[in-house]
């Protein structure tokens, strides 16, 4: 996307940024967000990924180029307004350890000057909208929550102040791979009905394609090596590097990312329900089409539009969809 053509939450426009001793971590960024996009910034370790999402709220400044978000340039504002209109979300969460839940969780709103019992009970909603039960946990101290339950009390922390843009550094990183899945596919949905804009850095290429609507790979040197949606990245890397990183594995991961065509459905005419692997909706994904024939051991599943039935997809619909995602 050409970074200076599209109306944008968040436009970096040639962002460099050379540390004292000479490192050059970002090299002449070009990237536009536009607002409710959640663009996952993914690459190896050292590629430069902190740095770009510190330059967006100024905990780092930039050597070079422009940051404006919202149309203002943020290098000409003040940085601590700034860093109170942007959420900010990390991997070690950083709750206030002598303090319960939901004195974590107010200290936004208190500082925006609401009274206690408004800000209690903000609190309190923002535990429920992000999965905690507020009568359980709020009385409770960090250490008494799981890794994935603390990491839901900064996403509600994070969300506290109603900022339009969240920036997310790992923030699923440390905790087990089951309970990651689970909050990413929460926190996608939650993104969606806020309609936040978020910029996400993540080394997890099944994260980034799982939850990003794009996703920019970096490369050493802070280089940008792509940008694209989930589905293009899979299925046209951009180069060898790109190629290389998604990895070959990038067949089994674009099931994931592709969403079932009714042009690559069979006719239910003749089909006995009983052969099904369940019924799923026309808008799920290759994934969840095979996950239910596997789980069932069943070679079809019916797929819905509504309450109406559309056909049933086969292994072979599966593979005509990914070849002809390829050459879309
Ligand atoms: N204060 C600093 N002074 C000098 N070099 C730095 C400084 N901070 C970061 N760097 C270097 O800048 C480069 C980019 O670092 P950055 O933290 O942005 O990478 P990253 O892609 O987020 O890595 P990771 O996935 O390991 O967190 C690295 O080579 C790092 O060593």
């Amino acid at each position: 996307m050409d970074a200076t053509a599209q109306p944008a939450m968040i436009r970096l426009s040639g962002v460099g940024k050379t540390y004292a001793d000479g490192t050059v971590a970002v090299h002449e960024l070009d990237l536009a967000v536009a607002p409710g996009e959640l663009v996952c910034l993914v690459g190896p370790s050292g590629c430069g990924k902190s740095t770009t999402l510190k330059m967006i709220n100024r905990l780092i400044e930039p050597t070079t180029g422009t940051v404006e978000v919202d149309g203002e340039d943020v290098t000409h504002g003040d940085p601590v307004a700034l860093r109170r209109s942007i959420g900010y979300v990390i991997q070690q969460v950083g709750l206030f350890p002598h303090q319960t839940i939901e004195t974590n969780v107010m200290t936004v709103p208190l500082l925006y000057g609401e009274s206690r019992s408004t800000a209690r009970s903000r609190a309190h909603e923002l535990m429920e909208l992000v999965g905690l039960d507020a009568a359980t946990y709020a009385g409770r101290y960090p250490h008494q929550l799981s890794g994935g339950q603390r990491q839901r009390v900064g996403v509600a922390r994070a969300l506290a102040a109603d900022p339009p843009v969240l920036l997310m550094d790992e923030p699923f990183g440390a905790v087990d791979p089951v309970v990651r899945v689970r909050l990413q596919e929460e926190f996608k949905t939650l993104q969606r009905d806020l309609g936040k804009t978020v910029v996400l850095v993540t080394h997890d290429i099944d994260e980034a394609v799982r939850l990003g609507d794009r996703v920019a790979v970096f490369a050493a040197g802070g280089r940008l090596a792509q940008v694209a949606t989930p589905a293009e990245l899979l299925a046209r890397p951009a180069d060898d590097y790109v190629a290389d990183f998604v990895g070959s594995t990038s067949g089994l991961r674009r099931l994931t990312v592709t969403a079932i065509d009714p042009d690559h459905l069979e006719p239910m005419d003749g089909v006995n329900a009983s052969e099904l692997a369940g019924v799923v909706d026309v808008g799920a994904t290759l994934e969840e089409a095979l996950a239910a024939m596997l789980r069932d051991d069943r070679p079809m599943v019916g797929v819905k539009d509504g309450a109406r039935f559309v056909g049933v997809l086969t292994p072979t619909g599966i593979h005509s969809a990914l070849r002809a995602s390829l050459v879309d």
